[in-house]
């Protein structure tokens, strides 16, 4: 169980968000909704330990989950805005380099979103949703309980959507949590909606 407990974070001298508390479960999703600026991707950076905490604690099972940082980016794949690709290397290339951390079939995972038959392709080639595909493809490698996805959906086409829903399902099937931020729906069944509603100017410290 991933858990925000009364969590304040600080932005320069705004307050993003105060007094936030978040628990997911096993096989849980939860939805993070709110305006532009609301603080979305950064609760995201919260939660995988990327981001400093005013107040507050994340926990994993009930420990913190931050007191030994390697071990929690060992159990959580993020996702963030930008796609993290190598654009010199080929799309299995760019696999490659995650699966020597993380084990994975390669093959399987390029399937998996449909990048199969442009494997050998440079990253650099990729249209804009076949890069967002490529940085998905990680999540297919190799089975972590924490997917930590900022707007996963954005740029793909109808069927890949589709693919990201299997992806979804297998990975909350065999009990993997998901916390994704999103402006539009998510192929994610059961989904439960968090808004954040944000300070707009933000507030001073
Ligand atoms: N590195 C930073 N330094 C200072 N302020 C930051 C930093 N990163 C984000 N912020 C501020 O934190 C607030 C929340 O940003 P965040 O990116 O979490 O919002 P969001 O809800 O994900 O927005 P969007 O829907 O536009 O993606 C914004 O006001 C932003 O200006």
């Amino acid at each position: 169980m991933l858990e925000a407990s009364d969590v304040a974070v600080l932005r320069g001298e705004r307050v993003i968000f105060s007094g936030l508390r978040l628990t997911v479960s096993p096989g849980e999703a939860v939805v993070l909704t709110g305006a532009n600026g609301a603080g979305k991707s950064t609760l995201l950076r919260v939660l995988a330990g990327l981001v400093g905490l005013a107040e507050g604690r994340v926990l994993w099972n009930g420990e913190d989950a931050l007191a030994d940082r390697a071990a929690h980016a060992a159990r959580l794949r993020y996702l963030a805005h930008a796609d993290a690709l190598k654009p010199g290397l080929s799309v299995a290339e760019n696999l490659q380099f995650w699966a020597r951390q993380w084990g994975g079939d390669i093959p399987a995972a390029l399937e998996a979103v449909g990048l199969a038959p442009l494997a050998e392709l440079p990253a650099r080639m990729l249209s804009a949703g076949q890069k967002r595909r490529l940085a998905l493809a990680r999540l297919a490698l190799a089975p972590c309980p924490i997917w930590l996805l900022d707007e996963p959906s954005v740029g793909l086409d109808a069927a890949s959507i589709a693919r990201l829903g299997a992806l979804l399902r297998r990975h909350r099937a065999a009990g993997g949590l998901v916390v994704a931020a999103t402006h539009v729906p998510l192929p994610l069944d059961g989904a439960r909606e968090h808004r954040l509603d944000g300070l707009p100017a933000g507030v001073p410290a």
